[in-house]
């Protein structure tokens, strides 16, 4: 496939324990979720993809992205956004200055400004540049951690338990939100999750791991 992401023959042991074989590819504007128990592997596989793997795993196989393969490319060069349930903002920082670190540094400040408004008005919430982040609520928080991570342009979207902080309400709001900005970027996802409704949102293949 030359473009989506693939995962070639990934396995990854600990201890010299297998944790887990996945073979899969991601085609652009598809999202693949992964399910499976507590410890199963779920993060550590994203950790493998991310290029941060802790030293206590041994992984072989390869990553490919869009036809380039980048199983040893530094974190950094891969391009590849994720985000967790934990995605805080920078509390002591305004909106827009949150936002301002998905950008690559250097920009034209001006362009830079129209790359934020522009950020804000895709999740509805135009104006809120200045905007002290305590002053959000947990939906508005999230919204703005996705385009902090899209603002990056990433050519792939990794999803770490993402909405599972959210009460039920805002969980499928947000959930579809995302789900809909990486299908409006073509990006391929990858979503790891104990949640079946999670799951079952998505909307495309679904793997479960272990248990
Ligand atoms: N940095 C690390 N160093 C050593 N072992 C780790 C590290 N991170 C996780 N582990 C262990 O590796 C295994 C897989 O952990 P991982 O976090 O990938 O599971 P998971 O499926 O994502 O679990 P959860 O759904 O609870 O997040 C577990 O046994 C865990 O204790």
């Amino acid at each position: 496939m030359d473009k989506g992401l693939v995962l070639k023959d990934v396995t990854i042991t600990k201890g010299g324990v297998p944790l887990l074989s996945v073979a899969q590819e991601i085609a652009p504007g598809e999202v693949l979720t992964i399910m499976g128990p507590s410890g199963v592997g779920k993060s550590t596989l994203l950790a493998f993809i991310t290029g941060t793997l802790a030293s206590d795993f041994v992984a072989t196989g390869e990553v490919w992205l869009d036809g380039q393969n980048i199983t040893h490319a530094a974190p950094h060069q891969r391009r590849v956004g994720i985000l967790f349930q934990d995605d805080l903002l920078f509390p002591h920082l305004s909106v827009g200055a949150n936002l301002a670190f998905g950008l690559q540094p250097g920009g034209c400040p001006a362009t830079r400004k129209a790359k934020i408004e522009e950020a804000l008005d895709e999740v509805g919430l135009s104006g809120f540049a200045d905007r002290d982040p305590a002053t959000l609520s947990g939906g508005q928080k999230a919204r703005i951690a996705l385009m902090r991570m899209l603002l990056s342009e990433p050519c792939a979207l990794l999803l770490d338990e993402p909405f599972s902080r959210l009460d039920a309400a805002l969980r499928a709001q947000v959930r579809e939100m995302v789900f809909d900005r990486a299908r409006a970027r073509a990006l391929p996802v990858l979503m790891v999750t104990h949640d079946a409704d999670d799951a079952q949102a998505a909307g495309g293949v679904i793997v479960t791991l272990g248990g």
